[in-house]
């Protein structure tokens, strides 16, 4: 052992006796020369390339440091033996990663490459505007010469894009509302966030399941539809109008479309917007990939411009098909106006060159009534698909059963499911109404289902009653409006009616003569 560690001084002092002598005999430009020869000759013969990713460029934060952290992420987490563990602000999913001077193989399309996560101590510091992290960190990425041009560029971006799935994925959705009057927070942003925590999927919303899928299916298709929307020459977006009944799921509908995408919602507070431009100002600051709602249109200002004598000097109100109101984009001549938006700015928000400032965009518009809303913002391309949530039907009760009672098909009694299928569409009750009687006897699954049955029942008979007189009302109704009509085309009966009054009424004058 003496032996060994004797051999050992002695190589170690011939080393540095040889570079002492190095630096005797040969001036420092000469050996950088020497250096940088050997190193040259060494690269001839070396078949890899190596690039660095450092996780602080210059004083900026590197994205694709952060990118291929979270990529490398996916793959670790099966096969790694030592492995870092972080957890993102607002994330309720921990992600695993490489420790440090861990290396990892990767293979893309087919060919293997090899990247090291090396961690320094930094040796100083140097001037910064921001406080730097004490150690230096950063990934290598090795790959053989000869496969650099096939894939490195599509690497890079298959990194970049799956690393936005995974965080997409981690982070839990946004939901986004704009309502403080217009007031920008302190980065200058006008819309205020929250985490996006609501449970409804598609799997839970109660509706007919082909109209279930169908949405999905357009939904996916848009999703997966960029280079779709490039080959035509359209923007990326989507609009959808849900109407019906208050308590159809509408609200639920939007929040099971998040959910599915994988999309932050913006949620619009219209009558918190001032004029056309602060709502273009709040179209700029979104983001792609998310759903922007405005619920209850009807209610939220009034659309409904094509009735006579709503225009007036008003911004509000006034119809598509006045030119004032068409003019310029952006609404042109509502801004002046003062503190209104126009139709004509909201056509402008979903359809015009603003809205395609970001991409991959659904626009979403809730009502109850889509009979008041102008035909300008319903034609295709601006809301490219109209669902209709109605009343409960048979299906979404099935639905609705397995939800909140757990009860499937095959569970229950063929004459119930018989009497529920014969009473559900006249009983004209919402997923809401029907959800709440659930609710009340969870706890008794058998008494909830008689209890829904005899409701469905008694209001099916309230409304076949009610009908009848409403039926009967309306025949009154439409007789009286014929005789109008009657009375209006005709002249001569017209005539004849105003000729008696005249008659009457001389009669009458004569009477008190
Ligand atoms: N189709 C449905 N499937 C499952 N649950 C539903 C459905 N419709 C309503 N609900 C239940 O009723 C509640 C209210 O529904 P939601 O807010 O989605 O209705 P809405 O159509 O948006 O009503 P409004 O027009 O008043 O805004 C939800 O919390 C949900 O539990
Ligand atoms: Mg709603």
């Amino acid at each position: 052992m003496k032996e060994y560690w004797g051999s050992l001084a002695s190589i170690l002092g011939v080393l540095a006796f040889c570079q002492s002598l190095l630096h005797v005999l040969f001036p420092p430009e000469l050996r950088f020369a020497t250096l940088k020869l050997f190193n040259r000759i060494f690269n001839v013969f070396n078949s890899y390339c190596y690039f660095d990713i450092t996780e602080i460029d210059g004083v900026n934060t590197n994205e694709l440091y952060n990118a291929v952290q979270l990529y490398l992420s996916s793959s670790v987490s099966i096969s790694g033996s030592r492995l870092s563990l972080t957890r993102a602000l607002n994330s309720s999913v921990i992600t695993f990663g490489l420790t440090n001077n861990d290396t990892l193989f990767d293979t893309f399309n087919g060919v293997t490459v090899l990247w090291e996560h090396i961690v320094t101590q930094r040796q100083a510091q140097t001037f910064s505007w921001r406080p730097m992290p004490d150690e230096k960190r950063g990934f290598t990425l090795r790959i053989k010469k000869k496969d650099k041009s096939l894939i490195l560029d599509s690497y890079l971006d298959y990194i970049m894009e799956k690393a936005n799935d995974i965080r997409r994925k981690n982070e839990d959705r946004l939901l986004y509302t704009n309502s403080r009057g217009g007031s920008l927070d302190s980065r200058g942003h006008p819309w205020e966030s929250v985490p996006f925590k609501h449970p409804s999927t598609f799997e839970t919303l109660a509706m007919d399941p082909a109209k279930k899928a169908e949405i999905m299916e357009d939904l996916k298709d848009f999703a997966n539809g960029q280079s779709f929307y490039q080959k035509t020459g359209r923007a990326w977006k989507r609009g959808y109008l849900l109407y019906g009944p208050p308590g159809t799921g509408k609200s639920s509908m939007i929040a099971a479309m998040a959910n599915y995408l994988g999309y932050d919602i913006y949620d619009l507070e219209l009558t918190e917007v001032h004029n056309n431009s602060e709502l273009r100002k709040l179209l700029m600051k979104t983001s792609s990939k998310s759903i922007i709602v405005i619920e209850d249109i009807d209610c939220s200002i009034n659309l409904s411009n094509r009735k006579k004598g709503t225009a007036n000097n008003s911004s509000i109100g006034r119809s598509y098909c006045d030119p004032e109101m068409r003019s310029g984009p952006g609404g042109g001549t509502g801004d002046e106006g003062g503190n209104s938006i126009t139709l004509s700015g909201l056509l402008n928000f979903t359809d015009g060159l603003w809205s395609c400032c970001g991409s991959e965009r659904i626009f979403v518009f809730t009502t109850n009534h889509a009979d008041k809303l102008d035909p300008a913002l319903l034609r295709s391309g601006r809301m490219d698909m109209h669902v209709f949530m109605s009343y409960c039907s048979f299906p979404a009760l099935k639905i609705l059963l397995k939800n909140y009672l757990g009860h499937e098909e095959s569970e229950l009694d063929e004459g119930v499911l018989k009497e529920l299928e014969e009473v559900i569409a006249m009983a004209e009750m919402t997923p809401a109404d029907i959800s709440e009687l659930l609710i009340k006897n969870r706890r008794n699954k058998d008494k909830a289902v008689i209890e829904l049955l005899e409701a469905l029942k008694e209001r099916a008979e309230r409304k076949s009653k009610g009908g009848e007189s409403v039926r009967e009302k309306n025949l009154n109704d439409v007789e009286e409006e014929e005789q109008e009509k009657r009375a209006l085309e005709s002249p001569k009966e017209g005539r004849a009616f105003d000729d008696s009054c005249e008659k009457d009424e001389e009669d009458e004058e004569k009477k008190i003569e």
